[in-house]
């Protein structure tokens, strides 16, 4: 998306072949962008969070693939690095996706050949998320244009949690990408940005995102959207998700269940943006199933911010010592979700939705 008049993906290798990520830590207040010289630069980068989201994840993984293949091609390091870059995050299933596909392809190669490949794939990559989060866009651009025409052209609300924009992605995001295309379409949209404690990807990211792009926006604690969409002040919700599963129970940020359910329990639609390399088909009950990352106690004890005299900085905000939980996602079931937008439509949350959609990929 363009940042001050300049064009940037998420992640893009450079014309000399350098692979170069803005290094989400330091945002909103400064724009930093760092090369990823070496497979453990890539470790570094996905399990410090350098560059976060489900998507976007996949695809450094995919380059950090083909950087260790340029550096040693043998058939024990394409093994080693499959492991080496699995063990970084356990949640978000494109991480699994990415390395998966990066082996197929390489395992069969001469190693000669492979560091070649296996940019030009992860390249490919890239490419095939922004066309389909493009494509998640316009499905979710109908959704938000009917409600538009039921309002008589009045304001839609959004609200959205965590940062599932193009900061996530490679571009347009998921979550935002119907919103992107709403303000494009000249729908008068305002979004509630959930601040999303700990990390505060909202507030950093989504934040930083629609100050960008000029959406109209709040910033919102997380525990005020009960009380907006209590009284009427959400038209829908619009989330992203990290791993969904073959019923369509969706596994996203912390605190996304406590949004579906507060949606439910005012009438409120929840949509969550799905695009299919998320979706995983060997799972079923995503409660159960899907491996929920705990993350450091310092994210809940501290929060970062500019500091008074400019620095970017951490403030412990509980008593030294107090110990802290920091489950990084939930599970929404998916009888609490009005529906999946993915970039073939928008599917039912179920898996006779999901296999309607996707009839190639459901088994069982
Ligand atoms: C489009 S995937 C975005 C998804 O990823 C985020 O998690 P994290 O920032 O920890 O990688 C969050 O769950 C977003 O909804």
């Amino acid at each position: 998306m363009k940042i001050d008049g300049t064009h940037y993906r998420s992640i893009w290798r450079t014309a000399e072949g350098r692979v170069e990520i803005i290094d989400q830590r330091w945002l909103p207040h400064e724009l930093r962008i760092v090369a990823l010289e070496t497979r453990a630069d890539v470790a570094a980068a996905i399990r410090e969070m350098w560059v976060r989201g489900a998507p976007l994840i996949g695809a450094t993984a995919a380059y950090g693939v083909a950087v260790q293949m340029a550096h040693d091609p043998s058939d024990a390091s394409l093994a080693e690095t499959w492991e080496v870059l699995h063990a970084t995050r356990p949640t978000a299933i494109n991480l699994r996706w990415a390395l998966d596909e990066m082996r197929r392809i390489l395992q069969p190669m001469a190693p000669a050949d492979r560091a070649d490949a296996a940019f030009r794939r992860a390249g490919e990559i890239c490419d095939e998320d922004v066309e389909i989060n493009r494509r998640i866009g316009e499905n979710g651009l109908a959704i938000i244009r009917d409600i538009a025409a039921r309002k008589g052209g009045g304001r839609v609300n959004v609200l959205t949690h965590c940062n599932a924009g193009w900061l996530a992605t490679v571009d347009w995001g998921t979550a935002t990408s119907p919103i992107y295309h709403a303000v494009e379409a000249g729908i008068d949209v305002h979004v509630f940005v959930d601040e999303t404690r700990p990390r505060n990807q909202g507030a950093h990211l989504t934040a930083w995102e629609m100050n960008h792009h000029g959406v109209s926006h709040d910033l919102i604690v997380d525990n005020a959207g009960g009380h907006l969409m209590q009284h009427g002040e959400v038209d829908l919700c619009i989330v992203g998700t990290d791993r969904t599963t073959a019923r369509g129970d969706v596994c996203n940020k912390i605190g996304t269940y406590l949004k579906a359910l507060a949606a439910q329990a005012n009438g409120v639609p929840f949509y969550v943006a799905l695009p299919s390399p998320t979706i995983d088909w060997t799972v079923s009950d995503g409660v159960r199933e899907i491996p929920i990352e705990e993350r450091g106690q310092d994210e809940v004890t501290h929060v970062q911010g500019r500091l008074e005299d400019g620095r970017i900085g951490h403030v412990l905000i509980s008593p030294d010592g107090t110990p802290a939980r920091n489950p990084a996602f939930d599970v929404t079931p998916a009888a609490l979700v009005t529906g999946l937008i993915t970039e073939r439509g928008v599917a039912e949350a179920s898996a006779a939705g999901l296999a309607a959609m996707f009839a190639e990929r459901a088994v069982g």
